[in-house]
């Protein structure tokens, strides 16, 4: 059989979505994620523009040819625009592929290597008050890991931050609807953040204990020197990771941090390909492969990267907020099922009018998901339902050092 049709459809239930959809011959449809945060139409247009005709009277079981077909054919290479399109393209092949097999697809990628998989929740607050409660509402749903994140004295809203109250719903990566057609800013003190970090943690260890995994997310924000300080700083509160601990570009940066600290670090939310961690995998300078499905050309390209990251003894922790939508979240839990050196998968639940555009068969139960049992990826979209809500421009926010100089968020 053979690719007949290829969709690309655009919906905004709270947030922006991308989802390709293709159908063979014999009428099975497959869908796959290309959702780029804020830059969301620049994908629909390489996939409509550029892909979709290429695609048509394609054999769609020629998975790996196809993926080498859109990456090298064109001669330009990576790139986030480029990998999410390759990502959605892959990622609905496997599910037209599984749904031909009449199986789920993690077990075309070996079968299950454990029951569930361990998630983490983010809780955020103001100040400590604030983070505390948010964490003991995770506790409270069974979950075992938190990313937590809160208010740096002298500064105001900060990315990734609740300032709603208790019990109040925060999807904060559905970037701002966009106002005046331009991002808000916010602004970031590395200073106030590196002493008032460690008292957080220690205070966390305090009411919590020994049991809770605790993750952090630098956000790209620390220098080199930097990084290393709290990285060293904070080894007493026993992290599960340090995230994104210094800009993502620069792969040797964390040499420094790795000399100085046992601290695990985490990093790859921003980067396309296995190249990104050439360095960072052979060097063994971090613990945890970060990347989205979506962003790293999708279920065939994350498989070589976490086996290749297997040989180091590197784990997965594949990147899971509200901007990966749900087709792209259940081909990471099909992966973390598979796959041997699974580490942590990050979960951020979808509002109910984003599940309401997508069927999910994934579930929740006491801080583990599963992907299910239907065939395929297990995600639906509901074509009609997805109608209903227009593509409304947004943007992830600008962040700005006190003095006005643009910094990395
Ligand atoms: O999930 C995380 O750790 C993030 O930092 C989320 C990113 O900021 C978000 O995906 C940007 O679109």
């Amino acid at each position: 059989m053979t690719i007949d049709q290829v969709d690309i459809n655009i919906t905004s239930p709270g947030r922006n979505f991308v989802t390709l959809k293709i159908t063979t011959s014999d009428g099975i449809v497959g869908w796959g994620d290309a959702t780029l945060n804020g830059r969301e139409l620049s994908v629909a247009s390489y996939l409509r523009d550029h892909v979709a005709s290429t695609l048509i009277g394609r054999d769609e079981d020629r998975i790996e040819d196809t993926w080498q077909y859109l990456y090298r054919g064109p001669y330009w290479r990576r790139g986030p625009v480029t990998m999410a399109a390759i990502a959605a393209v892959d990622m609905a092949l496997w599910d037209i592929k599984a749904k031909k097999a009449g199986m789920p697809l993690y077990q075309l990628l070996g079968g299950a290597s454990r029951s569930g998989v361990r998630v983490y929740a983010h809780a955020s607050g103001t100040d400590y008050d604030a983070l505390a409660n948010a964490i003991t509402g995770y506790r409270e749903l069974g979950f075992t890991a938190v990313r937590v994140q809160t208010g740096v004295p002298g500064l105001g809203q900060i990315y990734g931050v609740s300032a709603a109250g208790p019990g109040v719903r925060y999807d904060y990566e559905p970037a701002k609807r966009a106002e005046n057609g331009r991002p808000s800013e916010e602004t970031w003190d590395t200073r106030n953040y590196l002493n008032h970090m460690p008292g957080i943690f220690a205070k966390i260890r305090e009411d919590f204990g020994t049991d809770l995994r605790i993750l952090h997310d630098g956000h790209h924000r620390m220098t080199p020197i930097e990084a290393a300080r709290f990285a060293k700083d904070i080894e007493p509160y026993d992290l599960f990771w340090l995230e994104d601990c210094t800009p993502g570009e620069d792969q040797t940066a964390l040499r420094l941090v790795r000399q100085h600290s046992t601290t695990p670090l985490a990093i790859g939310e921003v980067f396309n390909t296995v190249f990104d961690y050439q360095t960072l995998i052979t060097e063994r300078l971090i613990d945890y492969v970060r990347s989205a499905v979506t962003h790293t050309g999708g279920i065939t390209a994350m498989k070589k990267l976490l086996d290749f990251a297997a040989i180091y003894g590197i784990k997965s922790g594949i990147h899971g907020p509200t901007d990966i939508s749900p087709v792209g979240m259940a081909a990471a839990l099909h992966l973390d099922l598979a796959i041997h050196n699974f580490g942590i998968q990050e979960y951020m639940p979808h509002n109910e009018q984003t599940l309401e555009v997508f069927q999910t068969s994934f579930t929740f139960d006491r801080g583990f998901l599963h992907p299910g049992e239907q065939p395929g990826l297990g995600v639906e979209l509901d074509e009609d339902a997805a109608a209903a809500f227009e593509y409304t421009k947004a943007y992830l926010p600008v962040n700005r050092l006190t003095d006005g100089t643009v910094h990395d968020w």
